[in-house]
């Protein structure tokens, strides 16, 4: 018995022996393990902080650059020259209009396309009833773009009736709110392009076209330049509008022409055998017509963020460098283009943020940025040698400042 009790004692000091032993060794391991940890850490840290520091300190260089190239883009002086006038409607105004008559709010949907860009533009013109309705449309839209520093901007618009005014009266109207504009100390030049809508009727573009002509021959014009050829790129034909164009070139305006938004490559063909001075989008083109408007020396009006909503691309600078293959052949060639707004309403834009999508698609500095607007200036409507003068002095003379400062900085 006493010899049972006796190895049962020692079987349990072995026990509490062994688990302590266990215990330390346990303890031992997290010791070595907190240890390993550390000198890894330690080492690590050694190694691989200088290059952590480079790291946020290049990051850092990156972003303030960045935010110059940004501030760059917005001080330059700009000029717009596809804009359309309904289309630029702040949403709060439209929204007050559409109050003031008695109409339902609008609620800009979830994703934009073209599709539903064109379904907007009823209730937007359902919202402009009146002249005093178009006044303030109009105030608003040069007050953007000259918040945005545009010196120069063609907006263009469909003359139409409102409850109150004819479709000459709305024209003259636009133009009388450009005079009383320019009369303020604002350096921006508005002028006018009279926009036809492919998907109205020959008629509404003959009257369109021919208050385009007999404006732009008064002899007290100075503000209307052009005629453009718009509306839903699915309804209507360009063919059909033909002898209205040639009319309004036949007297001197210059023609722009909406183009490519949907696939029509015969249309395309159409277009480019009339040759208009300057073509709208022209998105959907292949190879060879758009080596033909480079031969014919065509440049081409880009709005990124509307070009992205019409393609259905996502609207981010990546989908902007990969997908708008019109762009790509334009930064490519060096063929002239403008870059613009479209419907800055409705599309929520402005023309700094537009500049500034191309500009960091193209990773461009200031010196490509401030390129892309001088090469602008030749590609105005404005036929007034004097006007195109002294817009190609501000607008140059303004980037060389800019960048002899950008330069000086650097050294
Ligand atoms: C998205 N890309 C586009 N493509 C083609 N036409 C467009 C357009 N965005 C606007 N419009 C044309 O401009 C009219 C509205 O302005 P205005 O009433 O004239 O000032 C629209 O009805 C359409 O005809």
């Amino acid at each position: 018995m006493s010899l049972l009790l006796s190895v049962s004692k020692h079987m349990t000091l072995l026990n509490t022996k062994v688990t302590d032993l266990f215990g330390r060794l346990v303890h031992k391991r997290r010791f070595f393990f907190l240890l390993g940890s550390l000198s890894t850490l330690l080492l690590s840290s050694t190694l691989f902080l200088p290059t952590l520091k480079s790291t946020l300190l290049h990051s850092r260089i990156v972003k303030s650059l960045l935010m110059r190239r940004k501030a760059f883009t917005r001080s330059l002086y700009k000029i717009e020259l596809h804009c359309h006038l309904t289309g630029s409607i702040r949403i709060e105004t439209l929204n007050e209009f559409l109050r003031e008559h008695g109409l339902q709010k609008y609620e800009p949907p979830k994703s934009l396309t073209l599709k539903n860009c064109f379904s907007a533009f009823p209730l937007v013109h359902s919202a402009i009833k009146t002249k005093e309705n178009l006044r303030r449309l109009t105030f608003e839209t040069l007050a953007d773009l000259s918040y945005a520093n545009c010196i120069y901007a063609e907006i263009r618009t469909t003359p139409r009736a409102l409850n109150d005014i004819n479709k000459a009266g709305y024209l003259e109207t636009v133009i009388e709110c450009f005079k009383e504009w320019e009369e303020g100390d604002s350096r921006l030049i508005p002028r006018l392009i009279v926009s036809v809508d492919r998907s109205k009727s020959l008629r509404e573009a003959e009257e369109n076209v021919d208050l385009a002509v007999e404006g732009f021959l008064s002899p007290t014009n100075k503000y209307i330049v052009g005629v453009d050829l718009g509306g839903n790129p699915s309804s209507g034909n360009f063919k059909s509008f033909i002898p209205v164009l040639n009319k309004a070139r036949e007297n001197g305006l210059k023609v722009t022409v909406h183009c490519g938004e949907v696939e029509n490559e015969e249309e395309i063909d159409g277009v480019l055998e009339w040759g208009p001075d300057r073509l709208g989008h022209f998105l959907t083109c292949s190879d060879e017509q758009f080596q033909k408007a480079v031969e014919m020396e065509i440049p081409i009006e880009v709005c990124p963020t509307s070009n992205m909503l019409t393609l259905d691309l996502p609207l981010n600078v990546k989908s902007l460098k990969d997908n708008h293959g019109t762009l790509q052949k334009c930064m490519e060639s060096n063929h002239s283009f403008s870059v613009s707004t479209d419907d800055s309403g409705l599309f929520s834009t402005h023309a700094v943020r537009e500049l500034w999508l191309v500009a960091q698609a193209y990773e461009l500095d200031e010196w490509r940025i401030a390129g892309i607007v001088w090469d602008m200036v030749d590609q105005v409507f404005e036929g007034n040698r004097k006007t195109r003068a002294y817009l190609a002095r501000d607008v140059r003379v303004r980037i060389k400042n800019m960048l002899k400062v950008l330069e000086n900085g650097e050294k």
